[in-house]
C-alpha cells in the first residue's frame, strides 16, 4: 500500500499479522517456481514456464512473532520482461534468483538489480540474492564466493539453495522474513519518535500509526 512518502507499507488487519509483499525475478527456468512451490507446498515437480506470474501466500512463523508473505513468481522468460515491472511496484522484497549452472543467469539477476534500483530508493525493499540449483554442483559456472562477493558489493543478503533437495528454501524466506519485521520495527520506532518530537512542539498527543503484530 503506498504512502504519502511513496514507500510501500505492509497491511495488517487488526490482530492480524502484517502482510509484506515479495517478488520472485530472474531468468526463464532458474528455479523461482520451484523455490515458491517448495517452500509454500514443501512439493517438487517439473511444471511449464510461468505465464505472467503466479501467486502464494504463507503466514511466516518466527516465534514470538508472524508475518503473510504475498509470494508474487513472474515469469522469467525474456518475452515477459517488461510485464514483470508491473509486479514488482510495491513490493516490500526481492529475491533474484539465478541458476549456478548457468553465468547468464547471474548477469541476469544483476540486471534485475539496476531495474530495481531505478524503481526504489536505497533500503526500501529487503533484496536476497538466491543461487540456485546447487545438487547440480558439478555443472556450477558460478562460484559461491561470486555469489558472496557481488551480495557484499550491493549489500543483498545471500544464500545458495536446491529447491529440489529442499537445501535451504525455509531459511530464504525466514531471513526475508526477519529482515523486513526488523525494518518494520525500526520505521515503527522512527515514526514514534517523530510523533514524540511533534508532541513536545505541540502539545496535544497524536496517536501513532502502527500494524498490529
Ligand atoms: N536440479 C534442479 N533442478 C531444479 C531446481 N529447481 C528447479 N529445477 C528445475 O528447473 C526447471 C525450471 O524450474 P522452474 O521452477 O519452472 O523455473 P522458473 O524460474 O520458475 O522458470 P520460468 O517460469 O520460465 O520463469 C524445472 O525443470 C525444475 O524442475 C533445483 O534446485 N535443482
Amino acid at each position: 500500500m503506498a504512502q504519502a512518502d511513496g514507500m510501500p507499507q505492509p497491511r495488517a488487519a487488526p490482530g492480524q499479522p502484517c502482510v509484506f509483499k515479495l517478488v520472485l525475478l530472474g531468468s526463464g527456468s532458474v528455479g523461482k517456481s520451484s523455490l515458491a512451490l517448495r517452500y509454500v507446498k514443501n512439493d517438487f515437480r517439473s511444471a511449464p514456464p510461468t505465464v505472467g506470474c503466479a501467486f502464494f501466500t504463507k503466514v511466516v512463523d518466527l516465534g514470538a512473532e508472524s508475518l503473510k508473505l504475498e509470494i508474487w513468481d513472474t515469469a522469467g522468460q525474456e518475452k515477459y520482461h517488461s510485464v514483470c515491472h508491473l509486479y514488482f511496484r510495491g513490493a516490500n522484497a526481492a529475491l533474484l534468483v539465478y541458476d549456478i549452472t548457468k553465468k547468464d543467469s547471474f548477469h541476469k539477476a544483476q540486471q534485475w538489480l539496476q531495474d530495481l534500483e531505478k524503481e526504489f530508493c536505497p533500503g526500501e525493499v529487503v533484496l536476497m540474492l538466491v543461487g540456485n540449483k546447487t545438487d547440480l554442483s558439478a555443472e556450477r559456472e558460478v562460484t559461491l564466493q561470486e555469489g558472496q562477493e557481488f551480495a557484499e558489493s550491493k549489500r543483498l543478503l545471500f544464500m545458495e539453495t536446491s529447491a529440489k533437495l529442499n537445501h535451504q528454501v525455509t531459511e530464504v524466506f525466514s531471513a526475508v522474513a526477519r529482515e523486513l519485521l526488523q525494518r518494520e520495527g525500526d520505521r515503527q520506532g522512527q515514526a514514534r519518535r517523530g510523533d514524540a518530537a511533534v508532541v513536545l512542539k505541540e502539545g496535544p498527543a497524536r496517536q501513532a500509526k502502527c500494524c498490529a503484530r
